[in-house]
């Protein structure tokens, strides 16, 4: 090595910790509208990302992310995870405040790729008025009554996929309750037929849109962002074509056509006001996407966390009122995001407006003042009534889960094929 490379060296890792050190500062400027809110911001660039990442691939280890913090900062506190800082907030409370709508002091946060890859007019991507529009005219198609002309179906595909494991040495749930829910709701909004080459690229399709939430914003070749935004052009080619077919005069049961007969524009740019104020095909097809989205992974992972817990509590087995408590245990959106529309204060601390906020809802189900021995699958608790805003599996207020009995319905009669089935 030659005498220069000592210095070469030093004046290399100077200018590496000066980037790190300026970085830091760009993050946290001096003016940090959340600087009373205790937290670590952990290391320059990437906060406490790994930690989070880490923890939240089950939801034990999320829970354990929560409680350490807590236990060193109490109920509010910030860190910088995936790219910003936010503020994690616990209990029923704070559940209060982010959920009830009142006063419009939060809005929903979603990351940048979600936004895209849903569309503008998406409802998790609308606010107020608008907002309160899309969820009027989608709630009657996903109602228990408009659900009943599903059931067959949802019960003969569980039967089917059921009687595809006998004999099956070993059985991937997670893959089989997939196939199961994506067949469900696709059938359900536009009775794709749950076999054949439509099935396929629709399935592929969908795949690529669900990796790219999250994803970095990349929209460079071979990113999950740009096979995302890829998917999603496909998907709506798949589903003008659906559309056509309707307007052509094929006649389905689904949500696609009760939104087709009641509330969709005949013709764009009609000087008719009641017209206008119908759903556009852009509106449509964003919120077709959304549903399918929002009602996949989630009702996927209830089902898997259900065939986990009656695996290891065969006692249960025999009752089998275990929804809630599938969803208490499981979390399986362990913390709901919101962006602060206004200023507002909670538990003695100033939240800033446009500080990105979320409930912890695992650490609100896990809370041992409600929940007795909390970490324990017990789906008695829930014969008794609870307070407000603690058990929260499917949120509360305006945003609260409109797929909430299509999700139960799926996972009950999966479950039931499954236990008569089945040891
Ligand atoms: C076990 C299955 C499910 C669980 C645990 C679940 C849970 C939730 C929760 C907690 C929220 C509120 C999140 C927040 O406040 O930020 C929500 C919203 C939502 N869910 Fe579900 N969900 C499930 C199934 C479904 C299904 C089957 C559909 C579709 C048919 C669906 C569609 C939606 C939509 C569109 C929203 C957004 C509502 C809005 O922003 O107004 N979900 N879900």
């Amino acid at each position: 090595m030659g005498t220069g490379a000592p210095v070469l060296l030093a004046a290399a890792l100077g200018a590496a910790c000066g980037l790190l050190f300026w970085l830091r500062a760009l993050r946290r400027p001096a003016d940090d509208p959340m600087r009373g809110i205790p937290g670590n911001m952990g290391w320059p660039v990437v906060g406490e990302t790994f930690a989070f990442i880490a923890a939240f691939s089950n939801p034990a280890g999320i829970l354990s992310f929560m409680r350490e913090r807590q236990a060193r900062y109490g109920k509010v506190f910030k860190t910088y995870v995936l790219g910003r800082t936010t503020v994690f907030m616990t209990g029923r409370e704070a559940a209060k405040i982010l959920l009830s709508g009142k006063d419009g002091v939060v809005s929903l946060n979603l990351f940048y790729t979600g936004k895209q890859v849903l569309g503008p007019t998406s409802l998790l991507t609308t606010n107020g008025d608008e907002h309160r529009r899309l969820r009027r005219l989608i709630a009657q198609p996903l109602s228990v009554d408009a659900l009943r002309k599903h059931f067959a179906f949802i019960d003969g595909l569980a039967v089917q996929i059921l009687g595809s494991w006998a004999g099956r040495g070993r059985v991937l749930v997670l893959d089989e309750a997939s196939q199961f829910t994506l067949k469900v709701i696709a059938n359900m909004l536009v009775s794709l037929e749950p076999e054949g080459p439509e099935q396929e690229e629709f399935r592929a399709n969908f795949k690529a849109i669900s990796s790219s939430f999250a994803s970095l914003p990349l929209k460079l070749p071979g990113t999950a962002f740009h096979r995302g935004l890829g998917g999603r052009n496909r998907m709506y080619a798949m589903l003008d074509a659906v559309i056509a077919r309707r307007r052509a005069g094929e006649v389905r049961e689904d949500f696609l056509q009760t939104l087709l007969m009641k509330h969709a524009r005949g013709q764009q740019g009609s000087s008719d006001p009641a017209e206008e104020e119908k759903l556009t095909d852009a509106q449509l097809k964003d919120n077709i996407l959304t549903l399918l989205v929002a009602g996949h992974d989630t009702t996927t992972a209830g089902l898997t966390w259900l065939v986990k817990f009656l695996g290891e509590n065969p006692d249960v087995l025999a009752r089998l009122r275990v929804m809630n408590e599938t969803l208490r245990r499981a979390t399986i959106l362990p913390w709901y995001s919101r962006k602060a529309a206004q200023d507002f204060s909670i538990d003695g601390f100033e939240v800033a407006k446009g500080a990105s906020v979320n409930l912890d809802v695992v650490s609100i189900h896990h809370d041992a003042a409600v929940f007795a021995d909390p970490e324990r699958f017990d789906p008695d608790r829930f014969d008794g009534s609870l307070k407000p805003y603690s058990f929260l599996g499917f949120g509360s207020g305006p945003r609260m889960c409109p797929g909430m009995s299509l999700a139960k319905l799926e996972i009950c009669v999966f479950a039931h094929h499954l236990v008569c089935t089945y040891e």
